[in-house]
């Protein structure tokens, strides 16, 4: 089923998300409920976070076919480098606004999947971007954190007036 995606600066974005402590059938109906929700934005991630569920529950599908679903329950990610890359992000919470971010190039991913077993993962470029843009979410944390609060004031007002006028359209 579709979710609805929680909008910036909607503050239930910023609840920290809980561990999941059994990978039941709840949680793969709500996985696979957010990789329609995702493929339909369109979107290449989904934390639970966004759709008001708080729980370590992550979906991403970065394939041209969108046919390579990944999903990492309670994830932990370590950098493999120093190196820092920026690299221009988006947010379905944060609907049109696109913007620089600077994160670790290389990172060690742990996870749980779908059948609760332990797997890791070396990621990086545009993997290694949206893994820790989704870890973030989890944490309560939107990537126009990162920018200036001249440029996060300016995106809620760009926010709040797209929203008046969808108003004014109903
Ligand atoms: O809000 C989210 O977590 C999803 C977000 C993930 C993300 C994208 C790019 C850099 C970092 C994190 C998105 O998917 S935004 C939409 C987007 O970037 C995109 C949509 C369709 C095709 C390719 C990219
Ligand atoms: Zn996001």
């Amino acid at each position: 089923a579709l979710l609805p995606i929680l909008n910036f600066p909607d503050p239930r974005l910023r609840t920290k998300a809980k561990q999941v402590e059994v990978v039941d059938d709840q949680i793969r109906t709500l996985a696979a409920d957010m990789l329609e929700t995702m493929y339909a934005a369109p979107g290449i991630g989904l934390a639970a976070s966004q759709v008001d569920r708080h729980i370590q529950l992550i979906v991403m599908d970065l394939s041209e076919e969108k046919n390579q679903p990944m999903v990492f329950i309670n994830p932990r990610i370590t950098p493999l480098t120093e190196d820092t890359q920026p690299y221009e992000e988006g947010c379905l919470s944060v609907p049109q606004i696109f913007d620089k971010v600077e994160r670790p190039a290389r990172v060690k991913i742990e996870a749980l999947d779908l059948d609760g077993k332990t797997f890791t993962l070396e990621a990086d470029g545009l993997l290694a971007v949206c893994i820790q843009h989704e870890m973030d979410h989890l944490d309560g944390k939107l990537f126009v954190d990162y920018l200036s609060p001249l440029k996060r004031q300016r995106i809620r007002e760009k926010i709040a007036k797209a929203e008046r006028i969808r108003e004014k359209e109903r």
